[in-house]
Formats: structure tokens, sequence, C-alpha cells
């Protein structure tokens, strides 16, 4: 038996991943050719590494296929549902930072909260006969904070990338994504709204509930929690 720890595959939380585990003492190698996405974990028996895409990284979570897992803190709550019941936080790990965020065009003036942001978004269904869409690929997590903070006028539209463009392109009126440094906000004419802070995410590792934890498994968990000092 074997603990089975997920990593992202590649994109901007891998490389991070990697180090973090290194400066524990944990040597993280992709095996094989640069595209061949199997790997193994030197300084610990038992562990070994399965290569993943972030996003894919929750979902094998929930399903117990790995035990442990690398990826960011929004998308195991987007993507898993009752994430806490499933899967454990084991560390932040202080990269891979964003926030995700609901922003509007910086010409509507008169709106700077969701307070302001209801309000539009009635008149908005009176003048227009629809309702204000926001475009976002984070759709629970939005749907769950709209919900709580009373605003109930819009409707949510798919959009899986280059999410900003929508208002621009004139798909959305509004958007809820990831920012970091707010260059893509600027560049497209978008405000954040003052308190539309929905998730502050990082990189996380996460332990699987759902995985078996019996035998071995136990105590290897119990030797890598050791060396990464949880
Ligand atoms: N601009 C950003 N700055 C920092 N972190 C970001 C930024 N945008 C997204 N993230 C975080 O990175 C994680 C996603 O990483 P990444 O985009 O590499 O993986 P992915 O969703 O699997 O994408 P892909 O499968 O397209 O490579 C998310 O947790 C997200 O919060
Ligand atoms: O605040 P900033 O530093 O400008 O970063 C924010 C951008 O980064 C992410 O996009 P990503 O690069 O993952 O591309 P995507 O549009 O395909 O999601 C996110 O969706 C924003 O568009």
């Amino acid at each position: 038996m074997t603990v089975k720890l997920g990593i992202p595959s590649k994109g901007r939380l891998m490389d991070k991943t990697f180090d973090w585990f290194e400066e524990r003492g944990l040597t993280l190698k992709k095996t094989g050719s640069e595209r061949e996405y199997s790997g193994a974990v030197e300084g610990i028996d038992g562990v070994e590494l399965v290569l993943l895409s972030a996003g894919e990284i929750p979902r094998e979570l929930a399903a117990g296929r790995i035990h442990l897992g690398v990826t960011g803190s929004d998308l195991v709550r987007e993507k898993v549902p009752s994430w806490e019941t499933r899967v454990m936080e084991l560390a932040q790990m202080g990269f891979g930072g964003a926030d995700l965020i609901i922003a509007v065009p910086s010409a509507w003036v008169d709106v700077d909260t969701l307070d302001d942001l209801d309000a539009v978004a009635a008149q908005f269904r009176k003048n227009h006969g629809f309702r204000l869409r926001i475009a976002t690929k984070y759709h629970r997590l939005v749907r769950d904070y709209l919900r709580e903070h009373g605003v109930a006028d819009y409707q949510l539209v798919d959009s899986q990338g280059a999410t900003e463009g929508t208002v621009r392109n004139e798909t959305a009126e509004a958007v809820a994504d990831i920012t970091s440094t707010g260059e893509t906000l600027r560049a497209n004419n978008l405000k954040i709204l003052s308190d539309a802070l929905v998730h502050s995410s990082q990189a996380t590792l996460f332990k699987s509930r759902a995985a078996d934890w019996s035998g071995d498994n136990r105590n290897t968990l119990m030797a890598l929690e050791n060396m990464l000092g949880l």
C-alpha cells in the first residue's frame, strides 16, 4: 500500500510546490520524459507521486483516489460540494495567493458595494427584461456568497477564461474572477466592489477523508506530518 500524493503537473502552482516539499526534506521528481506525468518522492518510503492538473486534484481527493493533494483552496471549495466533509486542510503553503472578487465597470460611479449592485440589478431587470449577467467559472462560490449577502436579481454566465473580456464584449455586465496583481481588471476598466471578497485563495495541502488510511498508510502519514512539521 502506498500514499498517493497529487501535485500540479504544470501551471503556476507546480514549481513552488516542488520547492515547498524540498525545503522540508522531500524531493519530488518528475520521472520519464518532459511530457510524461509520472513521478517519485525521495526522502520518505511509501509515498507515490501523481501528477495532475490543479483543477482535477479536488475531485480526485473527494473520491479518495489520491490520499493527499496540493491545489488552490478556491478550487476545492468550488469543485467539491460540502468540501469540509470530504477533505481536510493540512497546511496552507504560503504561495499561489489570489483573491476571488466581484467587479463591475469602473464607469458605474454609483456602484461600490454589494448593496449598490443589488439596487442596480433590480433596475437593470426592469429596464432590460433580463437579469444582470455576472461572468465566472466559480459558480458555486459566487452563488453561495451572493445568497448570503442578499443579492438575488442576477444570473451567472459561464466563462472558462478571459473572463474580464466579457464586459467589453457585452456578454456580461459584471465578473467574478481571481485576481492577484489587479492588472487584468484595470486593463479592462473594471473595479472591485469593496465588500465582495468571495474567497482569499492560496496553495494548500489537503488530505482526503475518503482515501484508505488503514495499515501502513496511517504510519506513512504520521511520518510525513512529522517531516512537514504539521
Ligand atoms: N493571477 C493569478 N495569480 C496567482 N494565482 C492564481 C492566479 N490565477 C489563478 N491562480 C490560482 O492558481 C490556481 C490554478 O492554477 P492553474 O491555472 O495553474 O491550474 P488549472 O486551473 O489546473 O489550469 P490549467 O488546467 O489550465 O493548467 C487556482 O487555485 C487559482 O486561485
Ligand atoms: O490580477 P492579475 O495578476 O491580472 O491576474 C488575474 C488573471 O489571472 C487569471 O487568468 P489566467 O492567467 O489563469 O487566464 P484565464 O483567463 O485563461 O483564466 C485570472 O482568471 C485573471 O484573468
